[in-house]
């Protein structure tokens, strides 16, 4: 029941056919079972993945004053800067967001020091690899080489958080409530206090911390252009009640005037009924950023991906 881990070594050296094999047979599997798998060898360098956890404690144990510089400002379609979920949130959390290192939208932190350095580092180093993992993904689907890439060359609306879980209460322990992320594929850093749950054949199961693992995840817009042939995967974080919980979450995403839709291959092309019908993008975007802002008295009228599905 352990999530599956895969070695991405192959796809860094010449040859090595037979391992990458292996590693897409794996990735496939876990794609269209429930959409959760961690890599290693991924060629993000462990010293910056630890620093980069280590300065966010850092900054996340400043005042609230000190944070509060860095609150978003109002043009950016996401809140790049400094949040809190609202006091009437289920999720218990803080976090930084920022787009692409020279985005004009971010408000990143001076103190503490090379911890924005640290940031922007880690944030090249994820879309790397993230870059790989839509190719491997654009293969192990079947698509035309390169189709994904093409598909969406605008990298400018992917965007990192650095997150910060607090310690749960004697009542409560929710850090983030059950969702499915509505970018292409996220890419989680955690330190070692654990909490992330993957829901699979109805049942939780801890990604146990494994230092120098990143933990990856597929999003909705992997699920409609594949119409549910890949799923987003289903996922909660557990608050521990003795220690704040640090993790960063990079989300590669698409362009906000993208339209997302299932694709020929999987609908028509294959003589299936598309699940989904078409959206913009950006449109879904602003339904789930609203959910975060105004959350639903019932958190279950959330805005999904199930609000573009077509019942048959
Ligand atoms: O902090 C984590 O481990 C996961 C965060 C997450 O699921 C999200 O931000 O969508
Ligand atoms: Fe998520």
């Amino acid at each position: 029941m352990a999530i599956p881990t895969v070695d991405l070594s192959p796809f860094f050296t010449n040859g090595g056919d037979e391992k990458k094999k292996i590693a897409i047979d794996t990735i496939k599997l876990a794609c269209s079972d429930h959409g959760f798998f961690q890599v290693v060898n991924h060629n993000v360098p462990l010293d910056l993945m630890s620093r980069a956890v280590q300065l966010s404690k850092t900054f996340f144990a400043f005042p609230a004053e000190e944070k509060l510089q860095y609150s978003p400002g109002a043009a950016a379609p996401l809140p790049a800067g400094y949040n809190k979920q609202p006091d009437r949130s289920p999720d218990k959390n803080e976090y930084l967001l920022m787009f692409q290192p020279q985005s004009g939208f971010n408000v990143l932190p001076s103190h503490p020091p090379h911890f924005r350095e640290a940031l922007e580092e880690m944030f090249i180093h994820l879309r790397q690899t993230g870059e790989l993992l839509e190719e491997i993904v654009n293969d192990c689907l079947g698509l035309p080489s390169g189709f994904l890439k093409g598909y969406n060359q605008d990298r400018s609306w992917d965007f990192m958080a650095a997150l910060r879980y607090f310690p749960a209460t004697e009542t409560e322990n929710t850090g983030i409530t059950e969702h499915e992320d509505g970018n292409c594929i996220t890419l989680v850093v955690q330190d070692d206090v654990g909490g992330l749950e993957v829901k699979k054949d109805g049942k939780w199961i801890p990604v146990v911390p494994s230092a120098g693992t990143i933990i990856v995840n597929l999003g909705d817009v992997i699920q409609v252009l594949s119409n549910k042939k890949f799923k987003s995967a289903t996922h909660r974080v557990v608050r521990s009640k003795e220690r704040s919980r640090h993790s960063f979450a990079f989300f590669y995403t698409v362009e906000g005037d993208k339209w997302v839709e299932p694709l020929l291959e999987f609908t028509r092309g294959v003589g299936e009924a598309a699940e989904y019908r078409g959206f913009m993008y950006k449109d879904y975007q602003a339904l789930r950023m609203r959910n975060k802002t105004h959350p639903p008295s019932r958190p279950e009228d959330a805005i999904t991906i199930a609000h573009y599905a077509i019942s048959t």
